[in-house]
């Protein structure tokens, strides 16, 4: 069985190393408060959509992770855009998204007239009321993938995780729906991508920004057989099924964890809150700039 490599160097400064072409990002905005390390997600992806009001957070709240360049609250400002500072202004010409897509029964018509004026596309899918914007904007990504760039292709998604419930289980279900995608559900505090059991799984722990705290959830159905390694409880053959065991509160031991189970799992892995990623700051903008914008804090 083929195995797949699974790592949050996304997470990280882009450093050459030996592993391999890394692989090419796209960036989905959800309509949640944006993770502090957005714009650092933003600066790696070769694409960037916004869900419907996600285009709301990248323009309201982008300008906030650059404090230094935000010299009052754009929320509050009863200023017209031509009125509010110039730096403000830069920011949201720099964060320009590629794509807005959805049924656009949140985004704001300001915010639309700015980025279609910037040259962003406006997909206007009003008329799907079946489906969730994430799902519209990973179906616009897989349609607008070459097949052959589709392998190599990681989709992240900014603010998926921790608001509302049945919005959460949307944005699992889509895991489930594009199974073949690599994608990745993100929130300031962890992660979750979809284990398919039809690989075996390698995953490379990034132990500076990730862990210790993990999980292995079955999803959609009960899983007759799991075996680990790396974990300090491993799972050798185990069933895993809601009713019974799930794997919950497990912690990664070995920067290298690996999973072969007969159903389709989700992982999870929590998010280091203290660490202050200077060095991903200084690349990321110049040093007269707030030096903690894309924290991990
Ligand atoms: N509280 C939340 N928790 C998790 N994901 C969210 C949350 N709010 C929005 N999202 C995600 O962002 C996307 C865009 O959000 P938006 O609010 O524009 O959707 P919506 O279709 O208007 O939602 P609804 O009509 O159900 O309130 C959603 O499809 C969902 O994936
Ligand atoms: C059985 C069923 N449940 C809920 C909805 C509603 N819904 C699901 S996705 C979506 C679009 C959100 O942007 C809406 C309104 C439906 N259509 N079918």
């Amino acid at each position: 069985m083929d195995v797949t490599t699974h790592s949050s160097s996304f997470l990280l400064p882009s450093i050459p190393t030996d592993n391999g072409p890394s692989p090419s990002y796209a960036l989905i905005v959800l309509n949640q408060r944006l993770p502090r390390f957005t714009p650092l997600l933003w600066t790696k992806a070769r694409l960037r959509i916004c869900a419907d009001g996600g285009a709301n957070r990248v323009f309201d709240e982008l300008p906030q992770l650059f404090p230094r360049e935000n010299v009052q609250d754009v929320r509050n400002s009863k200023l017209s855009l031509e009125s509010q500072p110039i730096d403000i202004l830069d920011v949201r010409d720099r964060y320009k998204p590629d794509v807005i897509k959805g049924d656009m029964d949140s985004v704001r018509q300001e915010v639309i007239d700015f980025y279609a004026n910037l040259g962003t596309k406006i997909v206007d899918a009003s008329d799907d009321q079946d489906t969730t914007d994430l799902h519209k904007c990973v179906a616009y990504i897989c349609d607008s993938t070459p097949n052959l760039e589709k392998s190599n292709l990681c989709i992240l998604v900014a603010g998926a995780l921790g608001g509302r419930f049945d919005h959460e289980i949307g944005n699992i279900n889509v895991l489930c729906l594009f199974s073949t995608m690599r994608i990745v559900l993100l929130s300031d505090d962890c992660l979750i991508l979809l284990l398919p059991s039809t690989h075996c799984h390698e995953i490379l722990i990034q132990s500076s920004v990730e862990g210790p705290h993990c999980g292995l959830i079955p999803i959609g159905m009960p899983s007759k057989r799991t075996t680990t390694t790396g974990l300090k409880w491993d799972l050798s053959d185990t069933e895993m099924r809601f009713g019974g065991l799930i794997s919950t509160s497990n912690i990664v031991i070995g920067e290298r964890i690996t999973v072969q189970s007969v159903s389709d799992l989700l992982w999870t892995i929590s998010f280091k809150k203290h660490i202050l990623q200077d060095e991903v700051c200084n690349l990321l903008m110049p040093k007269s700039h707030s030096p903690n914008c894309c924290c991990l804090l």
